[in-house]
């Protein structure tokens, strides 16, 4: 079968029943919208999967070993590379975490991460549109905190070196958040 399309079967059958914090929206939109934004960027279809399956590991019933003997382990890498390890950390464990692990993730990570944290920053941008600043309550930690993490993931995605969809990531940040004041 091919990739993309297994990918989808598996993480859609993975995210059942579950949906985006505090809406009606399936939370399978997510994977796949992140691997829509990979194949806009033109990466290959082990990434799009991947993008696809990034958070299954995290989120649902299926481990990195069901990951890998179904999809190898370039794909189980990134999927693992895209989970945090520590679920009962605080937040700020967990996103500074994320935040140190990108500096110098491989390449291949950090475009999944970028797609990730590009739609999801998207989502807030036309949810806080349609619903105004009521929608970062739905978050573990609101606005301010929330601005610090997608600035310091810019930075982090970029300590290496930059790429085309990270451009297009700092340009949302600023949409969202405004110029940083120095
Ligand atoms: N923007 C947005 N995010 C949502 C929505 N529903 C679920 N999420 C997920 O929520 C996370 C941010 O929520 P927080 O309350 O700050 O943190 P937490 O769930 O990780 O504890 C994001 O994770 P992340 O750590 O940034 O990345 P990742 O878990 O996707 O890798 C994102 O994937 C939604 O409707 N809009």
């Amino acid at each position: 079968m091919d990739l993309i399309e297994k990918a989808l079967r598996i993480a859609g059958e993975a995210h059942d029943g579950q949906f985006r914090k505090l809406t009606k929206m399936p939370y399978i939109t997510h994977p796949a919208a992140v691997g829509m934004i990979l194949q806009k960027y033109g990466y290959g279809e082990e990434l799009i999967a991947a993008g696809i399956l990034h958070d299954t590991v995290e989120d649902t019933n299926l481990s990195l070993n069901d990951i890998e003997r179904e999809f190898g382990p370039m794909i189980a890498k990134i999927v693992a590379g895209c989970s945090e390890p520590d679920k009962s950390l605080s937040w700020e464990e967990r996103k500074a975490h994320t935040i140190e692990f990108l500096k110098d993730a491989p390449i291949e990570i950090r475009a999944v991460a970028c797609a990730d944290k590009l739609h999801n920053i998207r989502s807030i941008r036309y949810d806080v549109e349609q619903s105004g600043e009521e929608v970062w309550k739905r978050f573990k930690r609101g606005r301010k905190e929330q601005e610090w993490y997608y600035r310091r993931l810019v930075q982090s995605l970029g300590h290496e070196s930059s790429f085309e969809m990270l451009e297009e990531f700092g340009r949302e940040v600023v949409k969202l958040f405004g110029e940083e004041l120095q």
